[in-house]
């Protein structure tokens, strides 16, 4: 990888993917990030040893732009840097909901969009990154994205259409597995277990049931019910799973997430 990337709006998910770029070998010098506010851009600096530059100046200076700002604020970001960002660029955009003719409306003709959702186990090398070609970009610009975010976890092609879907299942995903594992361990303090053994407990079953997952090639039911004794306690926590309409609420929760996505296609407050 021997181009300049630039990331702009770089906040949590933007440092994570700069940390990971560095992590993977990519030299500093390569690497270029942009803030809103200078003490930001500082504690870039310190802690990464990359160049804080102006939106502007790192649309010139880069081959490949991330936009990593919330969708709500993307508006603003491109009015100022569209006109500096020549059609040659490949533009990345990580938001979330934006489609890509969005910026294609607003850049120079011509000008390749690739969109990709990731997620926050860009910390750990473990993301997966969900990436769709807007009407400009080729297999090359594809191949350029798979190559940055292959650095940081694993990778998948999608169809645009798909994207809403993925952003409410892998790039919010991870949430809701955060989400569990405090319920459960709040489970465990009712049980009268002390917090830092639920703790431990919950996620070390979390770490477990993930690498069977992963590496066993079974499916998830085939799992569960190995898990599940005739008679035994785990059927009496499903049997309130499944009372308490567990499996409904999530069909509806990442419905909702969806439908987020798909509202935040304009920018959306
Ligand atoms: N968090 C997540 O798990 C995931 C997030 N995403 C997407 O990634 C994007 C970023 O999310 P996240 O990292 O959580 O958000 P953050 O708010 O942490 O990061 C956005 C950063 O952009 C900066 N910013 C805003 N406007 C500008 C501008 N005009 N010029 C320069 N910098 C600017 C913000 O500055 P300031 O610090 O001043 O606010 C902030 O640091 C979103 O679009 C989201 O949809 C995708 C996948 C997962
Ligand atoms: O919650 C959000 O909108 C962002 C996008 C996916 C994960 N976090």
């Amino acid at each position: 990888m021997t181009q300049r990337v630039a990331v702009l709006g770089t906040g949590k998910i933007g440092e994570a993917l700069v940390s990971g770029l560095l992590r993977a070998g990519k030299s500093p010098a390569d690497v270029l990030v942009t803030a809103r506010r200078p003490e930001r851009a500082q504690e870039l600096r310190e802690r990464h040893g990359v160049e804080a530059v102006t939106n502007e100046e790192a649309a010139k200076a880069a081959d490949t732009l991330i936009l990593t700002v919330k969708p709500q604020d993307m508006g603003t970001l491109l009015d100022e840097l569209a006109p500096a960002i020549p059609a040659d660029r490949l533009v990345i955009s990580g938001a979330a909901g934006v489609p890509t003719s969005w910026f294609e409306e607003r850049l120079a003709p011509g000008t390749p969009v690739v969109r990709v959702m990731t997620n926050t186990p860009v910390l750990v090398d473990e993301a997966m990154s969900v990436i769709s070609a807007g009407s400009h970009a080729t297999e090359e610009h594809l191949l350029r994205t798979e190559e940055i975010f292959r650095q940081v976890g694993k990778t998948l092609r999608v169809p645009e259409s798909q994207q809403d879907a993925a952003t409410a299942l892998s790039g919010s995903g991870p949430a809701y597995f955060f989400y569990l594992v405090e319920a459960m361990t709040d489970a465990g303090i009712l049980l009268g277990l002390p917090r830092a053994v639920a703790h431990d407990l919950i996620v070390q079953a979390a770490v477990g049931a993930s690498v069977m997952l992963r590496d066993s090639g079974e499916h998830p039911v085939k799992l569960r019910e190995a898990v599940t004794s005739p008679a035994g306690t785990t059927i009496s926590a499903i049997r309130e799973l499944e009372n308490h309409g567990v499996r409904a609420a999530l069909l509806s929760a990442l419905e909702a997430a969806r439908n987020r996505s798909q509202e935040l296609a304009s920018g959306g407050k």
